[in-house]
């Protein structure tokens, strides 16, 4: 005897189940036909997936590498169902990124990134939103605004350098990336917000377990994100039974944390020139205590909403950036150990017995740029970006039809062998003066280009230079043996590196 399971036989079950997979297979191939029409080669689409395979088992920087090799360097595919060209042509690049900024100004949106406390992030919000939100931020990553933040990162590097001793003496290994994340929270707590979150001796601190957890990238892990990128039309439902890209105590954390910066700060009588400040003359349409903000240009005063999102955005992109960059720039040292002397001989050079490292002190480290700027090349964190472009447009002979997205592969072009011989090979001299000031300025491009470039690279080369000088001035970092094998990209949306350790 047959049983009814919810009602339904076995025949309906079966006809439900096929009904389903055939509008799921039409959902996901439904705009198959528009990259047809551009005639760019591509790899084969596939339902669900796109053209994502690839990218889902090698990762989206090697993904792009071998579509490159394969179709030039304008190719087509889809990522997961949105239609895409993938361009690392440095002509076109300087079109799209810069000259026809107006047609791309904006980013691809991820379904999920549209509730609270996110939907109001400079990266994801469009146009005049953005302008008004980037124009108002801007300032605080003057030369003049870094200059006087130094000192603030300075001490954090002490207490780095001061935590890492007490590991030294014992003889044990580090963990590099949760050592220079913590680093790289507390400084943009304190230079950007004025509090003090000390995760670097808490590193189960609440505000790292939050970041680590909202940026876990992986689709399997995050349910939300699986949909997001399979099937968005379902967000809603997966909103309404309680799923979303940011955990609800993760928000709330956040949330409250940036609430109480605002309260202490209007209670305080410290005058501050932060980013936090910036953002809230902003919201009163004051002028800037610097003079900065008035200017006719600026459109609109900020709403909360746009201060809380611009102040989780800062919290997100440095942690997760800086702290990476600045693992592999160390793991790159250990392994290249006449790199590391001789970025020690002109640290002594330059600072002789100085232990305030300051801004315009740095400016004189070319060597130190050098290897940053190839540690950037080499182990960048963002593998792409992406632009959507607004309207018709044709660039070098291809149309770009409104709608499409465009993703600029940062890996690939940073590993392609034709402008970069070896690429694998961790070598500073490339960046040697002579050699940069002849280098097209699209084939290096780890903070994107263009007016939406990123806001906080300033700050970021500054954090990450003083730290390195007091970590190669204190210490000689090598690698401990066994784990040098495991250094392999996994790339979903940032680079992440499987686990890996120093000494
Ligand atoms: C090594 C460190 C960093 C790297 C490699 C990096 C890389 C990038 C890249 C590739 C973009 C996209 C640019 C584009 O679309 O053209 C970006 C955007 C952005 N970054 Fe960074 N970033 C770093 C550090 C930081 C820091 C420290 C902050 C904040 C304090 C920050 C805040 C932002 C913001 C807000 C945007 C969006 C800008 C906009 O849409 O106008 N980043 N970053």
């Amino acid at each position: 005897m047959e049983l009814p399971l919810l009602g339904f036989d076995l025949p309906t079950w079966i006809l439900l189940f096929v009904t389903a997979v055939v509008l799921l297979y039409r959902y996901s191939t439904r705009k198959f036909d528009v990259l047809k029409e551009l005639g760019v080669p591509g790899p084969k689409a596939y339902p669900f997936v796109g053209t994502q395979f690839k990218a889902m088992t090698k990762g989206v920087g090697q993904a792009d590498l071998e579509y490159i090799k394969k179709y030039g360097k304008v190719y087509a595919g889809y990522s997961w169902s949105t239609p895409t060209l993938v361009v690392a042509d440095a002509d076109m690049l300087k079109q799209i990124l810069v000259k026809d900024f107006n047609y791309f100004t904006n980013r691809r949106k991820l379904d999920g990134i549209s509730d609270k406390p996110l939907n109001k992030m400079m990266t994801v919000v469009d146009d005049d939103e953005w302008r008004n939100i980037r124009y108002a931020t801007t300032p605080a990553f003057s030369g003049e605004k870094l200059r006087k933040t130094t000192r603030d990162i300075n001490d954090c590097a002490k207490y780095l350098v001061k935590n890492l001793r007490k590991i030294a003496d014992e003889g044990a290994v580090f963990d590099a990336k949760k050592s220079c994340g913590s680093y790289s929270a507390d400084i943009i707590a304190r230079v950007a917000f004025g509090i003090d979150i000390d995760s670097q001796n808490d590193q189960n601190h609440p505000f790292v377990k939050h970041m680590t957890k909202t940026l876990d990238f992986n689709l399997f892990r995050n349910p939300f994100l699986l949909i997001a990128a399979f099937c968005p039309s379902l967000l809603p439902l997966a909103r309404a039974c309680g799923l979303s890209f940011l955990s609800r105590d993760s928000a709330s954390y956040f949330t409250d944390l940036v609430n109480q910066a605002i309260n202490t700060r209007k209670h305080s009588r410290v005058e501050r020139h932060d980013f936090l400040q910036l953002m809230l003359e902003a919201k009163e349409m004051k002028p800037s205590k610097d003079g900065e903000h008035t200017d006719s240009k600026q459109r609109k005063p900020l709403t909360d909403e746009e201060i809380l999102s611009n102040c989780v955005v800062f919290f997100l992109n440095a942690f997760s950036t800086i702290g990476d960059t600045m693992a592999m720039t160390l793991y790159a040292l250990a392994s290249n150990p006449e790199v590391q002397d001789k970025m020690l001989a002109e640290i002594n050079d330059v600072l002789g017995d100085s232990m305030e490292y300051t801004y315009d002190l740095m400016k004189n480290m070319g060597y130190l740029d050098m290897v940053i700027d190839e540690s950037l090349r080499r182990y960048n964190p963002a593998p792409m970006v992406d632009r959507i472009c607004s309207q018709d447009v044709v660039i070098k002979g291809i149309k770009f039809p409104k709608g499409i997205v465009v993703h600029v592969p940062i890996y690939a072009i940073h590993m392609d062998p034709e402008i970069w011989p070896e690429p694998e090979k961790f070598d500073p001299e490339r960046f040697a003066p002579e050699k940069k000031a002849e280098m097209n300025p699209f084939h290096w491009i780890p903070f994107g280009f263009g007016p939406r470039n990123c806001v906080g690279r300033r700050l970021a080369l500054i954090e990450m230079k003083i730290a390195l000088v007091h970590l190669v001035r204190n210490f000689k970092i090598t690698t401990s043996e066994p784990n040098q094998k495991l250094l392999r990209p996994r790339v979903v949306v940032v680079v992440v590196y499987t686990e890996w350790f120093l000494s």
